[in-house]
Formats: C-alpha cells, sequence, structure tokens
C-alpha cells in the first residue's frame, strides 16, 4: 500500500472513531425525542430556525456527554467485553484528544443553545450533561444498582428540552414527555444488564442483576413496565393526545409486558430481545404520539388540561 493511501485509510478511521464517541445511534434517538417534544409543545408548526438550532445544540451536548463517559470509564470499558475495542479504551483516540473534542462540542452545543434559542433550554441541556457525564458516569455508575435510576434523568431530558426551546417554560405536559423516557430507561437497560451480568460483574460495577440477581432484576423490570405503561396512558388522560396516541401507547405497552413476563419466566432470549425492543419501542411510540398530534388536533385542544 502507498503513503499516501496509507495515510487517508488511518485518517479515514481516525474520523469514525471520533464519531464513535459521541454515542450516534444513543444520540439519534435522543434528537427523535426532541423534534417531536418541540412538535408536540405546539399546534402549529416549529420556527425552522427552533427545529435546526436547538436539535443541533441539544445533540452536540449530549454528544459531549458521550464522549466524556468514553473518557472516564476508560478503565471499565477496556475490562468489559462489549466496550472492549472502544477507541479511548484501545488508545486510538488519546484522553487528551477526547477531552478537547469533547470541550468542542459542549462550547458549540452551549454556544448555539444560548445565542439561537434561549437560556433556559441552554442550561437545562448543561445540567442534562453534567448530570449524565459527570453524576452518573462519575459517581452513580460505580455507586449503587440504582444508578441508571436516578442517572436516566438526564437521558430523559431531551423531549423536555425539546418543548422548552419552542415554549420557554417548563410545564406538565413537557414533563410528562420526560416521565416516559425516564420511566422507559431501566427496563431498556436492566433487560440488557441481565444479558452482560458477567461483564459488570468481572469490571465491578454495581449494575443491579450483579448486586441483586436475576429474579429481582426482573421483578424491578415488570414493576417500572407497569410504570411505564401507566406514565404513556397519561398524555390520553390529560389531553394531550388522541385516539390514535392511545391505540399505539396500548399495544406498545402490551408488546413491552409481554417481554416483561418473558423476562420473568426465564426465558434464556427475552432480555435481549427485551433490549432490542426497547429502542424500536421508544421511536414508535413518540412517531405515534406526532401522527395522532396532527391527525387528531380538535381532541386535543377539546381535552386541554394543565398538569
Ligand atoms: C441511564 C440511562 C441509560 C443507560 C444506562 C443506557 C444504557 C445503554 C447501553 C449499555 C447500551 C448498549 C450500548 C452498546 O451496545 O454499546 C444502550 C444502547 C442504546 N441506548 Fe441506552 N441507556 C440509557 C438511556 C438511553 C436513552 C435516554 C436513549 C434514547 C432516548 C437510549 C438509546 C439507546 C440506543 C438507541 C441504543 C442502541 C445503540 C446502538 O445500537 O449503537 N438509551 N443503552
Ligand atoms: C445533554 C444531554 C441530553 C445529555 C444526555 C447524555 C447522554 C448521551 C446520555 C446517554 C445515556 C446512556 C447511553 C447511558 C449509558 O451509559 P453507560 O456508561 O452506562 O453505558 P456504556 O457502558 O455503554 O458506556
Amino acid at each position: 500500500m502507498s503513503n499516501t493511501l496509507q495515510q487517508s485509510v488511518t485518517q479515514r478511521a481516525h474520523w469514525r472513531d471520533y464519531y464513535e464517541l459521541t454515542k450516534p445511534n444513543v444520540v439519534y434517538l435522543m434528537l427523535l425525542t426532541s423534534v417531536i417534544g418541540m412538535f408536540m409543545a405546539t399546534p402549529g408548526s416549529v420556527p425552522w430556525q427552533i427545529l435546526l438550532y436547538g436539535n443541533i445544540g441539544i445533540g452536540l451536548c449530549a454528544a459531549a456527554g458521550a464522549v466524556i463517559n468514553h473518557l472516564v470509564d476508560q478503565r471499565i470499558d477496556i475490562i468489559m467485553a462489549r466496550t472492549h475495542n472502544r477507541p479511548v479504551a484501545q488508545g486510538r483516540v488519546s484522553r487528551s484528544g477526547a477531552a478537547i473534542f469533547a470541550t468542542v462540542l459542549a462550547i458549540t452545543g452551549m454556544g448555539i443553545l444560548l445565542t439561537q434559542i434561549n437560556q433556559l433550554t441552554a442550561w437545562l441541556t448543561f445540567f442534562s450533561l453534567v448530570g449524565y457525564a459527570g453524576v452518573y458516569t462519575l459517581w452513580l455508575k460505580r455507586a449503587t444498582p440504582q444508578n441508571i435510576v436516578i442517572g436516566g434523568l438526564p437521558g430523559a431530558a431531551p423531549p423536555l428540552l425539546g418543548w422548552v426551546a419552542v415554549t420557554n417554560s417548563v410545564d406538565g405536559h413537557g414533563l410528562l414527555l420526560m416521565l416516559i423516557v425516564f420511566a422507559w430507561t431501566p427496563p431498556h437497560f436492566w433487560a440488557l444488564a441481565i444479558h452482560r451480568r458477567d461483564d459488570y460483574a468481572k469490571a465491578g460495577i454495581p449494575m443491579l442483576p450483579v448486586t441483586h440477581g436475576i429474579k429481582y432484576t426482573a421483578y424491578h423490570i415488570m414493576l417500572y413496565t407497569l410504570v411505564l405503561i401507566a406514565a404513556t396512558l397519561l398524555p390520553f388522560a390529560t389531553g394531550m393526545c388522541g385516539p390514535l396516541y392511545l391505540i399505539g401507547a396500548t399495544v406498545l405497552g402490551l408488546i413491552f409486558l409481554y417481554w416483561a413476563i418473558q423476562i420473568m419466566r426465564e426465558k434464556p432470549k427475552a432480555p435481549m430481545a427485551t433490549f432490542k425492543f426497547s429502542i424500536l419501542y421508544l421511536m414508535m411510540l413518540y412517531m405515534i404520539m406526532l401522527a395522532d398530534h396532527y391527525l387528531f388536533p380538535v381532541v386535543r385542544r377539546a381535552g386541554e388540561v394543565v398538569l
């Protein structure tokens, strides 16, 4: 291979590593919820400036949090099979490279939110970044099996951030959108944690299946699945969403319940199937919510209830 070709291959791999540090698929799903949070906040259309700059700002800050997570978790990422090949764990991206990258992402994201959106969105986004990268990653993850319940708050923030970008205020319906993702996070993660229990044990991370066993975790997945189903019915009950949403949330909730039961029955394939379904679930739920918002606007207006 010629030097030039070799160089360009190295260069491309290099950029992919930086991209991987941002946990792109996680951030894309967060952005789907923030975009829909924006549309849910208004009966009309969202100004393109808010849609564009708001989501770029939120996305860059979430990506910064993900990069810091790679930096802080370098030691445990090396130990766990799932994360062993990550760019910082393997030294393909240096610690200082990752730190500079995270700083640039965070400053750019915050700059965009502060100048193009509003102060409230910017600071709530900043608290989410600090909540994930600082509170969860640096402290809770290593400290308590309830780590991901409390640490789930920043991950659940994007729909509220989208809402606040449009309204410049925090209100009940915006918080309801956040509550749904908050209740979704434990079944999303604990299903994977059951599957990866040995990995977490090896790394000394006190995830629930490691500290309290699989049966106890299965009960907790069931509990949060029921909370999730209840939370997803609230947008209909409070008049924010209409009949299409109710049908969608009910069907999706029943499928989630099915998988939670399968985990409780200790079906070997159930944890990974539940984890994969959880991602599809959140995507579908929010998309159905958006479709309902524009297809059934009358129902939404008629049921105006402020939480
Ligand atoms: C404390 C909260 C959360 C924890 C502990 C958590 C944990 C995880 C873990 C360990 C993975 C596997 C990643 C991998 O295979 O490398 C994952 C994947 C994923 N998570 Fe979460 N998650 C959380 C919140 C969220 C939130 C709020 C969203 C989006 C709204 C989300 C979306 C995703 C997606 C889309 C994937 C698949 C990534 C891929 O295939 O590349 N997660 N999550
Ligand atoms: C500004 C804003 C909205 C911030 C949110 C930041 C963010 C990207 C949260 C993601 C949540 C997540 C994937 C947690 C997994 O971390 P983990 O360390 O437990 O998982 P890992 O072992 O795969 O790294």
